[in-house]
């Protein structure tokens, strides 16, 4: 009888071992539940928030569900994992599932004209906004262009598209030359949003085309961005996710007792006094967080080049300001506004002053849809240092001014206020620091898969993979998304599940 029974040692389950994630976002969770899947036992996940999810974030507001955080699935299309996940779990209307949607490119940015509203009340022809904006997204191309050609470490978007700006102005009309500076304006404001920056000037032209875009035009969840992640997480036992459990620092390369008779190779300390060791630790804290506390996060600490990659990679902030409405003022086919700022320019350094000139940074708001289950809502989007500001102004000083802005730029002094307001505060979360990464003047995209390394870097080391990192910032092509955010949990789960391969065949014949 060559059958296996019950005790024979090729059934008995090998010690599974100790992993520890740090953060339980949509990386860290799908790093979870990846492994849990193929066999492993003893998997905690520390997070240091009240809540899982992350930079997904979805809260009541109005009459219905909006995101404070990810909103969109930037191109929706069957390579994207995070399209997979949520039509195989029946989270996308229809029209997000048709195939002509998912074979569009909308590259990653709204697809509809934004209607023009001016800071004193006018408007501009779609006309000369769509000569524009075609000549806008001709340079964002050329930009990403670059990728296999040369150009200067130093060289910087915002400089390539200025340069643009300065030749094409050459031929234009007169009478049109403010009123197409200050649309660039409001353009390269909303790109600031899309890349998550204070300013273009900051975002490295050479590997702006690694960024990949992929098909299919952005769409939402009806249920909330965070009903994925709860689908996500659902097979993971209770107990597996801890809650307020912030990690102060992984001791690692170290010999740590466990109450077993193990001896591991890594702790992982907590701001309450706890303490968990393990033979493995995923790191997926954001990189802003890892800005303000590497040096005192790792010990030993971490190598120079990862230092140094930490240090060069770009982490700025978008925000959102959430404006509800009794009444729309807005047309019902307008799904986008622009604020055209006049006298604004991109030629002409943004005033320094914050309290007075913050304003001037919002320049897109999305309508957010659909009005019958949500109400009249817009989602402003503000970048850089102006959002970081706008956090810390109070819940009445932000009504005032969207009230002031709404006023000035439908040109009624009686419109009615807004009936509420609701903004994130990414810049100011202890254990986020901001939006999300960027590739900054100075780095590039091996800084990147530098900060995805695992350490000991040594591929000798007698305990290897004792600290391995995954989040957003990890993602070489897909940095700054959700898809990239989940990419990178399961490809550190991946090298886990590769290094214990006799794990997955003893879950499946188990189970048999
Ligand atoms: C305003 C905004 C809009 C966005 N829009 C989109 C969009 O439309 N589409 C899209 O695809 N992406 C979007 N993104 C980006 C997307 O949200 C992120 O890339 C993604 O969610 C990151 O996932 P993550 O798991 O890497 O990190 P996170 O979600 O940040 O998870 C990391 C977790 O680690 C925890 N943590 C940090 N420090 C510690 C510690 N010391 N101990 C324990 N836990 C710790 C944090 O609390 C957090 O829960 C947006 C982000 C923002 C902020």
């Amino acid at each position: 009888d060559s059958s296996l029974h019950p005790g024979d040692p090729q059934l008995m389950a090998p010690p599974s071992p100790a992993v520890v994630i740090v953060g339980a976002g949509i990386s860290g969770l799908a790093a979870a539940e990846k492994l849990h899947k193929h066999g492993f036992q003893n998997i905690k996940i520390l997070e240091a928030t009240g809540r899982t999810g992350g930079r997904i974030y979805t809260q009541k507001y109005a009459k219905g569900l909006v995101e404070i955080g990810a909103q969109w699935i930037h191109g929706p299309s069957p390579d994207n994992p995070i399209f997979q996940l949520a039509s195989q779990f029946g989270l996308l209307s229809p029209d997000a599932l048709l195939e002509e949607n998912q074979k569009a490119y909308g590259n990653n940015h709204p697809s509809d004209m934004p209607v023009v509203y001016t800071s004193s009340g006018g408007n501009i022809s779609a006309a000369a906004l769509a000569d524009i904006m075609g000549l806008f997204i001709t340079w964002l191309e050329q930009a990403r262009n670059f990728t296999n050609s040369r150009c200067g470490p130093e060289d910087s978007v915002g400089s390539f598209i200025l340069q643009q700006i300065v030749n094409s102005s050459q031929e234009w009309d007169k009478e049109l030359v403010d009123t197409n500076m200050a649309l660039l304006r409001g353009l390269l404001n909303m790109e600031c949003c899309v890349s998550g920056t204070h300013s273009m000037d900051y975002v490295a032209l050479c590997p702006f085309g690694e960024y990949t875009m992929l098909a299919g035009i952005d769409c939402t969840f009806p249920t909330g961005f965070e009903s994925l992640v709860n689908r996500i997480k659902a097979p993971l036992p209770s107990g597996m996710v801890v809650l307020n459990k912030a990690v102060k620092r992984i001791d690692w390369n170290g010999s740590f007792q466990g109450n077993d008779s193990h001896v591991y190779p890594v702790e992982v300390q907590c701001e309450d006094g706890d303490s968990f060791v393990a033979d493995h630790v995923i790191v997926t804290v954001p990189l802003g967080f890892l800005k303000k506390q590497s040096a005192d996060f790792f010990s030993p600490e971490l190598p120079t080049s990862k230092m140094q990659a930490i240090k060069n990679l770009g982490f700025g902030t978008n925000n959102k300001i959430l404006v509800e409405f009794e009444k729309p003022f807005w047309d019902p086919n307008t799904t986008l506004i622009q604020v055209l700022w006049e006298g604004d320019s991109p030629l002409i350094e943004p005033k320094e002053d914050l309290k007075q000139n913050w304003i001037r940074k919002l320049s897109i708001f999305v309508v957010l849809e659909p009005p019958a289950q949500l109400g009249h809502v817009l989602c402003g989007f503000i970048a850089g240092k102006e959002a970081e500001f706008m956090e810390t102004l109070t819940y009445e000083e932000i009504l005032s001014s969207m009230t002031d802005l709404f006023r000035r730029i439908t040109g009624n002094p009686e419109l009615p206020p807004p009936v509420s307001i609701l903004r994130s505060q990414w810049y100011s979360q202890p254990y986020t620091g901001g939006s999300y990464s960027y590739v900054a003047v100075g780095s590039s995209g091996d800084d990147l898969d530098n900060l995805a390394e695992p350490l000991p870097t040594d591929k000798e080391a007698l305990k290897p993979l004792q600290v391995l990192f995954g989040g957003e910032a990890t993602e070489r092509n897909f940095y700054s998304t959700t898809h990239g955010a989940l990419i990178s949990g399961r490809r550190e789960a991946q090298r886990l599940i590769d290094r214990y391969p006799q794990l997955g065949v003893t879950a499946s014949k188990a189970k048999l």
